[in-house]
């Protein structure tokens, strides 16, 4: 039998030899692979931090000690030690295991987490808390070395170091974000690698000092201000104890010994914070994550004998858009791409590769990359920040405070809008139309595929009046429709009668095109209109595609409250009209395929032609006698009534 079989809690870890936890680590990885082949996941991270997991929970009593991991998707280690096995074929699955920490699924999932850079300032909470209550259990926060260029994780370590509550950060350094991670903290850590002579000394000098009994007086000031002046000499800075918090390090964090050995000095430790430096390789163990890690932080299904094979290229939205930002770039020097650690995600390579000098990845730092933008707009620049929509919610003041009210000439491009699937509830983009809406200055594009992205775009690159955000959605670049008439004017997509419109937002569009199909099929006869542009309103030329009709559908992937249903239902004439609007509801939505998210919340073709289709027969009936409804039968058949 595996030992990974034998633990069902950390407590079962406790008992094992070193020996034993190193054929353990040897377990999870296999585990780790053959599981995540078939179900895909974040891979990279997790092969890397297998040592460091196990070390963890040798050391630490979790639940009572409270491990919390920076942004979560390196937490699949600990699910295993924590009893969560078994949940591994439904990992990231409607319904199924989450991919980051719940406090839902375990006692031993301290804190939640999805964005990144949060661990240490709730370490902070979590320690603070101790101290108030009066117990003794310890906090350990895991950081990674990208999320720790996070400013919010700058503004916890000047809080930790001042406020001197032990707190036990473990700063797991793979020298990558999701790519190289990029900056001068990222060069620091580097130089602490490669000062191996200054960190013998360093432990040297320790050394003696400890061994030296009654040591005092001139000659401990002595010792010390020899520590101190080879600190200076090899490692000018010395950030972190210069903030006030303890620094061991770097650790081997493939070494489950040094590993053991180091979180146990920490955890004997008496006086406030420290900061142990753990080095990792991301994807430790299978030799394409190794390689390639970059490629293998999160991954589909894959082979385990040939690793992630390509797929047939299915182009995407974001590969569109940086296609096209690059041609753009080529016309106009003015036009810089921006991106906060996500060059890949949102489709930029192609840009950096052609245009080094005029791309800024500045880390995960998207307040940064805002204001950045919005002084370069100032000086005359065209700016494009591409940033997935759940991680623009980290910069809504720098939106605000200094691209609007300054009506800096700044685009967002903001991938992911809507919802994204696997990721679930920390990730989803469903948040940005309320939030962007009421800002004034701002212009809200959302077109409906890559021919319209790419028009719209254009258009943008154009006009230079102010603010604009472009949303556009996780997944394949499909062509719905020809583009026709203009980026800025709302389409009427179909025109066939009077029954009803629908007017379907972007990112949906191929929803409403398909719930449009279906109702003709069943013999309504409708418009299906493309409204592109959301903000301003273009009320006229919404109310002129709607024409007659009175019995109007909105569509988005936005919540209900403060999204584009809930404008234009304000906007139209409610003597004149009935709208009814179909958005995500008032709650935060779980993972799944978004396909199968859609469907569940009532937004898919299908599920949209049932709604339309029942409320049109309610209307009817209402309105006529019930021999005037149009279809009575297939209301009856199978709508699902909400
Ligand atoms: C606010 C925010 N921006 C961007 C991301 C996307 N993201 C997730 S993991 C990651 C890299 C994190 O690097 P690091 O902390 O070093 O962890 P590693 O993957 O190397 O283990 C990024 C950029 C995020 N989760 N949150
Ligand atoms: C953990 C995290 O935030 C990212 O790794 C994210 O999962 C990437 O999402 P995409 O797969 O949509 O690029
Ligand atoms: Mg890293």
């Amino acid at each position: 039998m595996r030992h990974l079989d034998s633990i069902k809690s950390p407590a079962d870890l406790k008992g094992l030899s070193e020996a034993d936890l190193k054929i353990l680590a040897i377990e999870i990885r296999q585990f780790l692979l053959e599981s995540l082949s078939r179900t895909g996941g974040h891979l990279s991270s997790n092969l890397g931090i297998v040592e460091l997991t196990i070390a963890l929970h040798k050391i630490f009593d979790s639940p009572e000690d409270k491990i919390i991991f920076d942004v979560g998707h390196q937490g699949y280690v600990h699910k295993l030690l924590t009893g969560r096995m078994d949940q591994f074929p439904t990992l990231r699955q409607l319904d199924g295991m989450s991919g980051f920490l719940k406090r839902s699924e375990s006692e031993h999932d301290a804190f939640e987490a999805g964005h990144s850079s949060t661990s240490l300032s709730a370490a902070l909470g979590f320690a603070k808390a101790r101290s108030l209550k009066g117990t003794k259990e310890h906090v350990i926060a895991v950081i990674g070395d990208g999320a720790l260029t996070g400013g919010m994780a700058f503004e916890a370590l000047n809080h930790i170091g001042h406020d001197r509550e032990k707190v036990i950060i473990i700063l797991n350094d793979n020298e990558m974000s999701i790519s190289e991670n990029v900056g001068g903290l990222s060069k620091y850590l580097d130089r602490i690698r490669t000062s191996n002579n200054y960190y013998k000394l360093k432990g040297e000098t320790e050394f003696i000092l400890s061994k030296v009994p009654g040591v005092g007086g001139a000659m401990a000031r002595g010792l010390k201000r020899l520590k101190g002046s080879i600190k200076y000499f090899f490692v000018p800075g010395m950030l972190f104890e210069d903030l006030g918090i303890t620094y061991i390090g770097p650790v081997d964090g493939h070494d489950l010994p040094a590993l053991i050995h180091s979180l146990d000095r920490a955890k004997e430790a008496n006086d406030g914070p420290i900061l142990i430096h753990v080095l990792t390789r991301k994807g430790k163990g299978f030799m394409p994550a190794e390689l390639d890690p970059d490629k293998y932080h999160g991954v589909g299904k894959f082979s385990l004998s040939k690793g992630v094979t390509e797929l047939p290229a299915a182009k995407t939205l974001s590969q569109t858009f940086g296609d096209k930002l690059t041609a753009l770039a080529g016309e106009d020097e003015r036009i810089i791409a921006l991106t906060a650690a996500m060059c890949d995600g949102t489709g930029l390579e192609g840009f950096r590769a052609r245009y080094p000098k005029r791309f800024f990845d500045v880390g995960i730092a998207e307040q940064h990359a805002v204001t950045l933008s919005a002084s370069l707009a100032c000086a005359g620049m065209k700016p494009v920040f591409a940033v997935y929509s759940t991680f623009l919610q980290r910069a809504y003041d720098q939106v605000l405070h200094d691209v609007c009210i300054q009506n800096a000439n700044v685009t967002l491009a903001i991938d992911r809008a809507g919802l994204v699937g696997q990721d679930g509830e920390t990730h989803h983009g469903m948040f940005d139309l309320s939030f962007l809406q009421p800002l004034p200055n701002m212009t809200i594009y959302s077109p409906k595929d890559a021919p319209e992205l790419e028009a719209t775009l254009s258009h943008i690159m154009r006009r230079e009046a102010g603010p604009v955000a472009i949303r556009y959605p996780r997944g394949v670049a499909v062509t719905l429709l020809p583009f026709e008439g203009a980026p800025d004017a709302p389409q009427l997509e179909r025109c066939e009668g009077d029954d009803f419109a629908l007017i379907a937002v972007g990112n949906v569009f191929a929803n409403g095109l398909e719930a449009y199909e279906r109702l003709s099929a069943l013999g309504f006869r409708g418009r299906l209109i493309n409204p592109r542009i959301l903000k301003p309103l273009p009320v006229d030329a919404l109310t002129e595609a709607i024409g007659d009709t009175t019995a109007i559908f909105t569509l988005e992937d936005n919540v209900l409250t403060g999204g584009f249903g809930e404008r234009i239902t304000l906007a139209l004439d409610p003597q004149r009209c009935n709208v009814v609007n179909f958005a995500v509801p008032d709650h935060f939505v779980e993972h799944g395929t978004i396909q199968q998210l859609h469907e569940r919340l009532g937004l898919s073709g299908k599920r949209v032609a049932q709604r339309i289709q029942q409320s049109l027969v309610t209307r009817n009936m209402k309105s006529h006698s019930a021999s005037n409804s149009r279809a009575p039968e297939t209301a009856a058949n199978g709508v699902d009534y909400e």
